[in-house]
């Protein structure tokens, strides 16, 4: 892929979540992979890249981690306050970026504080893919799985069609003012919004899908967590 081709980008890594289903000693962003945190192999799959414009990470407010990671010196990494969802966190990072200078017409890659293991293949397809795309997508794998309904009793009601069904990852990339706005609508209007998509979805766009690896795992459950460290293993 050729670099001068990519567009430039900001990006947001939302790291103020609990990691309640992971049921550590504190949150998973903070956990050691490979002798480092999680949060520092995802940033570094951003640092460095030729077309970034900036980053925000986006810290809950009484965060003790943090501050004791070389990378909080780092300068350049913009700090926004968590909020009370992963949406509020997003919100307040792009509200950051505008406050510094970005642009409505910016483009911004949200990533998840979770998904250490982003190729920097995904990231350049991504953004290959969508830099001349009017709205902008995300990451996704297809549904590999056979899928199956369940009824209130934990039966089976049917076997769904899994040829339209994606998974969600990230990152997800899209302009900061359109973002921002659907955002803060989606907001107000106390809507479930759990990834940016979502949030341009109810504002009724369409944003493209871009399929990933399978590999870009958010770590959510513990074997999520075992099920890495046995990929960075064999990766080092
Ligand atoms: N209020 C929140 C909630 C989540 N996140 C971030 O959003 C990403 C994806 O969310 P998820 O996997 O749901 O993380 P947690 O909310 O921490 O996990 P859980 O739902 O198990 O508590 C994570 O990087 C998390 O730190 C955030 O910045 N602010
Ligand atoms: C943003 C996300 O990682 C996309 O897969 C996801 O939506 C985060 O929330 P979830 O509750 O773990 O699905």
């Amino acid at each position: 892929m050729n670099i001068p081709d990519l567009p430039f980008f900001w990006a947001v890594i939302p790291a103020a979540g609990i990691g309640s289903r992971m049921r550590a000693d504190r949150p998973k962003q903070y956990l050691p992979l490979g002798g480092r945190t999680i949060l520092e192999h995802t940033l570094d799959c951003f640092h460095g890249h030729p077309r970034l414009k900036g980053l925000a990470v986006s810290l809950a407010q009484d965060d003790p981690y943090w501050s004791r990671l070389p990378c909080a010196a780092d300068e350049r990494i913009l700090r926004a306050a968590g909020g009370r969802e992963r949406a509020d966190s997003v919100f307040n990072a792009l509200q950051l970026l505008a406050a510094r200078g970005a642009d409505a017409a910016d483009w911004v890659l949200v990533h998840d504080a979770a998904r250490p293991n982003l190729a920097r293949v995904d990231l350049d397809r991504l953004l290959a893919e969508l830099a001349d795309d009017p709205l902008g997508g995300l990451l996704a794998v297809p549904a590999r799985d056979t899928l199956k309904r369940a009824d209130a009793d934990g039966r089976v009601r049917e076997t769904v069609d899994r040829s339209t069904i994606w998974q969600a990852y990230t990152p997800q990339m899209f302009r900061l003012g359109a973002l921002r706005q659907a955002l803060d609508d989606a907001l107000r209007a106390g809507v479930a919004i759990t990834d940016e998509s979502s949030a341009m979805e109810w504002a009724g766009y369409a944003p493209r899908l871009i399929e990933g690896r399978a590999d870009n795992l958010k770590i959510t459950r513990p074997e999520d967590l075992l099920w890495l460290q046995q990929v960075w293993t064999r990766k080092r």
